[in-house]
């Protein structure tokens, strides 16, 4: 008897009944459902992705295969909407929706994944003739053997202008904008590394929070550079024991780092009491608690959205070294002024480099997003300087290399602050090669460097 699993698991197309329409491609509607979603109910993909899975039965390969069409096509994006206006004689905002979806899915499986041609097009067409109806699946078919004439780098060389910049965004799916901001911060010699590390999915590393759990009971190596990390050799986080009990989590080394910093800066006096100004979902809470536990000191966790205050509630179960996790707008802290002794201003930013864990962020993100985060990031670092006792320290942090949210933040902050210097960021964090910020003595992670997420930190000192 035919298996038809092997069939999907080839990313083929599934054995139809005898003189029927051959049954849909699980993998395939998975992807296509998580498509509908980012782009109908703005969900993020790898929020919906695990419901799509469950909803459509998937497991093992046929996940994997359906988790690489879906993240794959909405990182691509750009790329496959360039081919496919080649391919269509009207506008592809004229094209409806759900046939779009299904050609970018269909584009993807033919430039960029190991699926043969006619099971690319006649899945994609099944799909489209079910979903939207027998025309578009002649137009579908029409349109997949054109965008199938020819590779993907040759696609990218004929559709490619002059422009430098234009070619790296049609060439690495970025929209321009962002390609003009990161190369500002990383320069031109490195820009075209950057872009294509932020379209390979990222290694899955889980730090051993300390005091709480050792390295050895996470299968896999442990990181290059932060002394609780582990990538895991294979296999899903939620299969190992550390983790489903909350004294491990999955957290990129890059934001390790971050915690690190924070409680590596050396203070002088009373070491007693930690502030994460911006906690949600509490990733570095959970770590910055575990070490402050182990220092004999407490942290008090904030947020400003109630509902990721509660996230951070649930990460840090089981923690010792809390103070408490409050719900308040870190620009108008309630605390006492000078109240803290370390305080991490982790902030909302454009997330621009954190782009590998979030494949449809850079379609959403626009420029005008930094006009209400730089007054925002500058206020929360000003909040936060106030809140840190003198001699104490504050750590600001992006997961943004984007220099406004950066320097300019920093800089700004500086002038207005003569109480306040800029020192080095010690510690482990020191150490890691190739990390010089944009200013003296601050860091800049890189995911082509370092294999992080392009974490900035900058270490201020009140006297
Ligand atoms: C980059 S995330 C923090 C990630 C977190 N540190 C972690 O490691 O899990 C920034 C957080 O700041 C929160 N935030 C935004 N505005 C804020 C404000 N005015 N005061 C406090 N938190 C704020 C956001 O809701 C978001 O949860």
């Amino acid at each position: 008897m035919t298996d038809p699993r092997r069939h999907r698991r080839a990313g083929g197309r599934p054995p139809g009944r005898k003189g029927g329409r051959a049954p849909l491609d699980p993998a395939r509607l998975a992807a296509y459902d998580v498509l509908r979603s980012v782009r109908v109910d703005n969900a993020y993909a790898n929020l919906v992705l695990p419901h799509a899975l469950r909803t459509h039965g998937l497991t093992g390969r046929d996940a994997a295969f359906a988790t690489e069409l879906a993240a794959g096509t909405l990182r691509q994006q750009g790329t496959y909407d360039a081919v496919l206006a080649a391919c269509i004689d009207r506008p592809l905002a004229k094209v409806e929706a759900k046939v779009l979806d299904a050609l970018r899915l269909g584009s993807h499986q033919l430039l960029a994944m190991r699926v043969p041609d006619h099971a690319a097009i006649s899945t994609t067409v099944d799909l489209v003739k079910a979903k939207v109806g027998v025309g578009a699946g002649s137009f579908t078919n029409a349109v997949l053997r054109r965008v199938s004439r020819q590779p993907l780098a040759d696609w990218v060389v004929s559709l490619s202008t002059g422009d430098d910049h234009d070619h790296l965004s049609l060439a690495h799916s970025h929209p321009r904008w962002i390609v003009d901001r990161l190369a500002e911060a990383v320069g031109e010699s490195e820009l075209d590394a950057l872009l294509a590390a932020d379209n390979a999915p990222p290694r899955v590393v889980v730090v051993a929070r300390p005091g709480r759990a050792a390295r050895e009971e996470i299968p896999g190596e442990p990181t290059r550079f932060s002394p609780y990390g582990v990538e895991l050799a294979g296999g899903s986080p939620a299969e190992v024991p550390a983790v489903t009990d909350g004294r491990a989590g999955v957290q990129d080394e890059g934001s390790q780092l971050v915690a690190l910093a924070t409680a590596d800066a050396p203070v002088t006096g009373s070491d007693r009491l930690w502030l994460d100004l911006c906690a949600g979902p509490g990733g570095k809470s959970a770590l910055l608690a575990a070490i402050a536990a182990e220092r004999g000191a407490l942290l008090v966790a904030n947020e400003a959205q109630p509902h990721r205050a509660g996230l951070v509630r649930q990460n840090l179960r089981g923690a010792t070294g809390v103070a408490g996790v409050v719900a308040g707008d870190g620009t108008r802290p309630s605390y006492r002024p000078s109240t803290f002794d370390r305080v991490l201003v982790d902030a909302p930013c454009t997330g621009l480099g954190a782009l590998r864990r979030r494949p449809e962020a850079r379609w959403r993100r626009k420029p005008a997003d930094l006009d209400a985060l730089v007054p925002l990031q500058r206020g929360l670092l000003a909040g936060a300087l106030e809140l840190v006792r003198p001699g104490g320290v504050v750590l600001y942090a992006t997961c943004s290399p984007v220099l406004a949210e950066t320097r300019g933040v920093v800089e700004a902050v500086l002038a207005e602050h003569p109480e306040v210097r800029l020192e080095p960021v010690s510690g482990a964090v020191a150490t890691v090669p190739d990390a010089d910020g944009p200013l003296p003595g601050t860091v800049q992670l890189w995911p082509h460097r370092h294999g992080t997420d392009a974490m900035f930190m900058a270490l201020l000192r009140r006297s």
